[in-house]
């Protein structure tokens, strides 16, 4: 299946789930993430806000109190930046409806640990197909020492992601 078709596909599969089996789906795959060795002994980690059609976030921006969280901030059609997360109040709706942190610029891309990516799909092989703007391809270039982990629904995980010699894979893909 092709990129756009994929994508199509992922959307339908989505609108057969309840905001409420969402929801608990986000929470299993959340407490995995917050369990997960790599987590817990990451010194900061870039995290995602969560648009209402991703695996929700919340729960691990709670888990990482004592921890850097970092979040990206969309600065153009192509580029992103990252900022400090320094509490819920200091996020803000940016670009896409997302909300975005409003704190200090990060840019010291070599100290983060660990990195917790969304995706429309996933492949065991860790391929990753995101909403076709090619920000997190040409972002996670910047940090080659992260551990990327990929994270989603169970019905997002897929035999194979067609790829692009772009792309970057995740080292591991966690859905549920
Ligand atoms: N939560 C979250 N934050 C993120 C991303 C993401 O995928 N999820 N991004 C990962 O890249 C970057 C933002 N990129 C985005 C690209 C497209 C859309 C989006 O809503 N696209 C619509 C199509 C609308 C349009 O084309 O204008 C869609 O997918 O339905 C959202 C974020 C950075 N932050
Ligand atoms: N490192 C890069 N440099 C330049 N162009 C790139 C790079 N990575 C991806 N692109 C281009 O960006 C566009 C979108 O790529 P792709 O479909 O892989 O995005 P995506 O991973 O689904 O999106 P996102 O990362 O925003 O969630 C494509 O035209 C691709 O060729």
């Amino acid at each position: 299946m092709h990129k756009t078709e994929l994508r199509q596909a992922i959307r339908n599969s989505k609108r057969q789930h309840t905001a409420g089996e969402l929801g608990a789906m986000s929470i299993a795959a959340a407490n995995r993430v917050a369990s997960h060795p790599r987590f817990l002994s990451a010194k900061t980690v870039m995290l995602y806000c969560s648009l209402a059609d991703e695996v929700d976030t919340a729960l691990l921006m709670a888990a990482g109190t004592g921890k850097t969280i970092v979040l990206p901030r969309v600065t153009g059609p192509a580029t992103m930046e990252l900022r400090l997360f320094t509490g819920p109040q200091s996020l803000a709706e940016g670009a896409f409806h997302i909300m975005e942190p409003t704190g200090p610029a990060f840019a010291d891309y070599g100290k983060i640990d660990l990195a917790i990516i969304p995706g429309m799909a996933f492949d065991r092989e860790g391929h990753r197909l995101g909403r076709g703007r090619g920000y997190y391809d040409r972002f996670l270039p910047l940090m080659p020492q992260a551990y990327k982990i990929g994270i989603c629904f169970p019905f997002q995980l897929v035999d194979s992601v067609p790829t692009e010699p772009t792309d970057i894979a995740m080292d591991e893909v966690i859905w549920k």
